[in-house]
């Protein structure tokens, strides 16, 4: 797959689909890697160009071992949409993902074709369980956190009925860096979007999991709240990763928003 570097550091990304048409970025959330994506893809029909990568300390990305924030993580994503020749695009991004794509809409406006957050909050309690998550992991790695991650991630029915889609996540989670875990676990303690939402001027869709533990639909109401132009889905039968247990349901979503807001579309 694919490297390009970005500040210093190295990113694994994966760029698919026909070349001039309208780009849709996917950011990944904590502990996965791009193919988090690969279910959902299929419901965008092969219109778009898609872009995908795994966030710094993710996957085959690279990180440096320092206090990160969230508008960095957002800085990594203009790089490589700039690095790549890209420039606009319809963002897409889930949990931290999100948060990364909320960063990147209100610090530059005008770079979003449109934004969709999947499974995301503004804001998240508290910086002391952040750090207590990263500790845990730098010291006993993210096997140790694994079994609760996956218990907030998928229904168990999910979990009962898909057991090699877990398996395949689970392992790209126990393949995480730990200190990448641990950076990004810190940027989500310190970080407060909500007085930066009223900037997004693009279209965002929000999507929450009627049964996610991790970013209830009451976080999802907050970032509705906030940006002036915001509408929400709330679906049920879907824990956090909504993208992969809800794959064709969130990319009908997806699709059906990412067309109307393309001209053409
Ligand atoms: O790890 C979790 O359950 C929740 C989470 C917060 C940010 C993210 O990407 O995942």
């Amino acid at each position: 797959m694919p490297q390009i570097t970005i500040g210093g550091l190295s990113f694994r990304y994966l760029l698919e689909g026909p070349e001039g048409a309208p780009v849709v970025a996917f950011s990944n959330s904590l502990g996965a890697t791009l193919e988090m994506w690969d279910a959902l893809l299929p419901a965008l029909g092969g219109r778009y160009r898609t872009l995908r990568y795994d966030t710094r300390g993710h996957g085959g990305s690279e990180t440096r071992d320092a206090p990160t924030e969230i508008a960095t993580l957002a800085q990594d994503l203009a790089g490589l949409l700039n690095a790549l020749g890209l420039g606009r695009a319809h963002l897409v991004g889930l949990s931290l993902g999100g948060m990364t794509v909320q960063a990147l809409a209100s610090a530059d406006p005008a770079r979003p074709l449109s934004a969709t957050l999947m499974a995301t909050a503004a804001s998240m309690p508290s910086a002391q369980t952040w750090n207590e998550r990263a500790e845990t992991v730098r010291t006993q790695g993210t096997a140790a956190v694994v079994e609760a991650t996956l218990g907030r991630w998928f229904t168990a029915e999910f979990s009962q009925r898909a057991p090699e889609t877990v398996q395949a996540i689970r392992d790209h989670f126990l393949a995480c860096d730990p200190a990448g875990y641990a950076v990004c676990c810190g940027a989500i303690g310190r970080m407060d979007l909500r007085p930066a939402l009223s900037a997004i001027t693009a279209p965002t869709l929000v999507i929450a999991g009627r049964d996610d533990p991790s970013t209830p639909p009451a976080m999802a109401q907050e970032i509705c709240d906030g940006i002036p132009q915001a509408e929400l889905v709330v679906l049920p039968r879907a824990a956090h990763l909504l993208a992969v247990e809800r794959a064709e349901a969130a990319g009908g979503y997806l699709r059906a928003f990412l067309d109307r807001n393309t001209s053409g579309g």
